[in-house]
């Protein structure tokens, strides 16, 4: 079953209780980041349905009231084991709340508290339109569509067909700009990622999940409009930032810190959505493709750099190795 057909089941059966009004997603870390796209989405979109974004541990300890017979939950696992997530899957099942499970490993125990699978693209070559976030984006496209209708919803399909191959463009156009950030930040211990919009997700996920978890970088995902609300403060010559300018409805609040920057700090990396192709899309729902574009380029920056720190990825020293 696609995601069309997931939906639309979902809406049948709530037909007699009054349809969707909340659509949850809970997930963590990599996979919550995956999330932010289809949360903006449904937030500036829908006039009705309302969207809750949880850490799936937030959510089993601190479940809305709302959540019930009108709620649709979409728990997202790569490798479907994440207890926390797991069990926020258990308590949508026993609530009797339609569940849909995205993950990598279709046979994993959070499937067992899934009422629909859903398997996604990843790894290399992947394709890009097939990936997490747009699964998930798609859950939320198809819920608004199919029930107070999206006006954008061709236009939002057409920016699906075409994001793959911008992308794939993208990721050659930064190649080289990547090797000498890596270069030019190895032995840095702190860098800053700032963004807005639907496209902060990626730059949270550059945080936590990269710098932070796979190279030990000390870092912080800053949103561009809050940059002048106390962190700017740090700005100086020495700090740097990776700043994403996004194509759409915020990006005046990434280029009023641009401008910030250009003037007090030296060490910026920009990822412009404008430089990177994403203007194709339409501008009616470019801005949700932002993150599905930077989530991807980093990836070129980050094997560039664990290169040139000698530190693989893969190392860990906590996760999935001791008790927690
Ligand atoms: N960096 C990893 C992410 O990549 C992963 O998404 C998350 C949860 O794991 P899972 O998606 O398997 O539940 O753990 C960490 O944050």
């Amino acid at each position: 079953m696609d995601i069309k057909q997931i939906i639309g089941e979902i809406v049948a059966g709530k037909q007699e209780v009054g349809g969707i009004k909340q659509v949850y997603y809970v997930a963590c870390g990599g996979s919550y980041g995956a999330f932010y796209p289809a949360k903006t989405f449904l937030e500036k979109e829908a006039r009705d349905i309302k969207v809750g974004l949880y850490n799936s541990n937030e959510f089993v300890h601190n479940t809305p009231k709302a959540f019930g017979e009108n709620s649709v939950l979409v728990v997202a696992s790569h490798k479907g084991n994440t207890p926390e997530t797991v069990k926020a899957a258990e308590i949508g099942k026993k609530a009797g709340v339609p569940v849909i499970a995205l993950t990598w490993i279709t046979d994993s125990p959070i499937t067992e508290h899934a009422d629909y699978v859903v398997k996604y693209t990843f790894g290399e070559g992947k394709d890009i339109a097939g990936e997490k976030t747009i699964k998930a984006l798609l859950t939320a496209v198809e819920a608004l569509n199919q029930t107070e209708g999206y006006e954008h919803y061709n236009q939002f399909l057409d920016g699906v067909a075409k994001i793959d191959h911008i992308v794939k463009n993208a990721c050659k156009h930064v190649a080289k700009r990547a090797l000498s950030f890596a270069k030019n930040h190895k032995d840095d211990n702190v860098i800053y990622t700032m963004a807005s919009g639907a496209g902060y997700g990626a730059a949270y996920m550059e945080s936590i999940c990269i710098f932070m978890e796979m190279q030990w970088i000390n870092s912080s995902s800053i949103h561009s409009g809050e940059f002048f609300h106390g962190p700017f403060e740090i700005t100086d010559a020495e700090i740097p930032f990776v700043i994403q300018i996004s194509e759409g409805s915020t990006r005046p609040l990434d280029e009023r810190a641009l401008k910030f920057l250009n003037r007090y700090a030296k060490r910026v990396e920009v990822l412009d959505a404008k430089d990177l192709g994403l203007s194709t899309i339409d501008n009616s729902v470019v801005d949700y493709f932002n993150h599905s574009l930077f989530n991807n380029v980093y990836p070129v920056y980050n094997q560039a750099l664990a290169v040139e720190r000698e530190h693989p990825l893969t190392t860990r020293r906590y996760m999935w190795k001791v008790e927690y």
